[in-house]
């Protein structure tokens, strides 16, 4: 008989109606009652209970904790969560909890629990098949879809098929996967990274100001293929790159695009800003950089700056 665990942590798929709106009430003995699965001995932790709008990184190093604490007590892990940040906490679980080697399956609701028409059984049964299969990683089991940890992304507020997997294909359950090397908890953070949005007339004392600030990174959401405004532009970029690098300060270029991802290397705005010291986000969702901007800044020294993301 399989264990699992499984961690509530709040969101729609817990919530009840208030009179100023839905928040989250229910247990997770809630959920697995609804799994309802009697070929599995389901534990139960009430870690949170929070609409995800308010899951901060601190709450990522709680469960990526909890969870290394007890990995080898428990074949796998359902952590319910809601569906708003899921895709940041989704890939901050999957660059801290590195070469995790059984599943962490992490899924949530669109309607409540109990509520007619809900998705949240049908969800929480998704999870419970991927926490049980012979997958080794991070994953979202939402609307039908397993989706690699640092691959999710929200891109519907309200449909039940709110995923989509990004840059990656899903993940096959019917292919076990292990891990090459040994199990690590990476929960180290730095918070000190900006993600900020390029839109046409920005100035470039945006990022000046960033950095004056004291941010050691910063994500900016170009265009197309990442790029920035350079030369030919009213207000080039590039002497504001060229100052964040002087100053320690890593800037990774992404795109706006959701699909095909950033490469620096395709047109000369590009280039100018990779010669700069810029980092190219690749096919990563901005919410897989950005966590993974926290954690490589907090592993390199103070002065230094990040010198891949892989
Ligand atoms: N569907 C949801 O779970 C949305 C909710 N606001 C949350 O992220 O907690």
């Amino acid at each position: 008989m399989k264990k699992i665990l499984l961690l509530a942590t709040g969101g729609t798929i817990a919530s009840r109606e208030t009179a100023h709106g839905l928040r989250p009430a229910l247990s997770g003995e809630d959920m697995r009652t609804a799994i309802g699965a009697a070929d599995a001995a389901i534990e139960v932790i009430d870690l949170l209970s929070l609409d995800s709008t308010n899951i901060a990184p601190s709450h990522w190093q709680m469960i990526a904790r909890r969870v290394a604490d007890v990995r080898t007590d428990y074949d796998g892990f359902i952590i319910t969560h809601g569906t708003d940040t899921m895709a940041y906490t989704a890939a901050a679980l999957y660059y801290m909890l590195e070469n995790i080697d059984r599943p962490v399956v992490i899924t949530g609701a669109q309607r409540p629990l109990g509520r007619d028409g809900s998705d949240a059984e049908q969800n929480l049964r998704l999870a419970y098949e991927a926490a049980c299969s012979g997958f080794a990683g991070v994953c979202v089991a939402f609307g039908g879809r397993f989706i690699h940890g640092n691959a999710a992304k929200k891109m519907y507020s309200l449909a039940d098929d709110a995923f989509r997997s990004i840059g990656r294909a899903e993940v096959d359950l019917s292919a076990p996967s292990a891990p090459s090397a040994p199990f690590r908890l990476h929960d180290a953070l730095d918070e000190r990274v900006a993600v900020i949005r390029l839109y046409p007339g920005m100035k470039p004392i945006t990022i000046d100001a960033h950095i004056a600030s004291g941010y050691r990174g910063i994500i900016l959401e170009g265009y197309g293929c990442g790029s920035v405004p350079g030369d030919d532009a009213e207000e080039s970029f590039l002497p504001s790159l060229d100052r964040a690098r002087t100053r320690a300060c890593t800037v990774v270029l992404t795109t706006q695009c959701i699909y095909d991802g950033a490469d620096l290397s395709h047109y000369e705005v590009g280039v100018r800003a990779a010669q700069l010291g810029a980092l190219a986000g690749g096919s990563l969702p901005i919410e897989a950089l950005y966590a993974r901007l926290m954690q490589r800044l907090a592993e390199t020294p103070e002065g230094e700056t990040v010198k891949s993301l892989k």
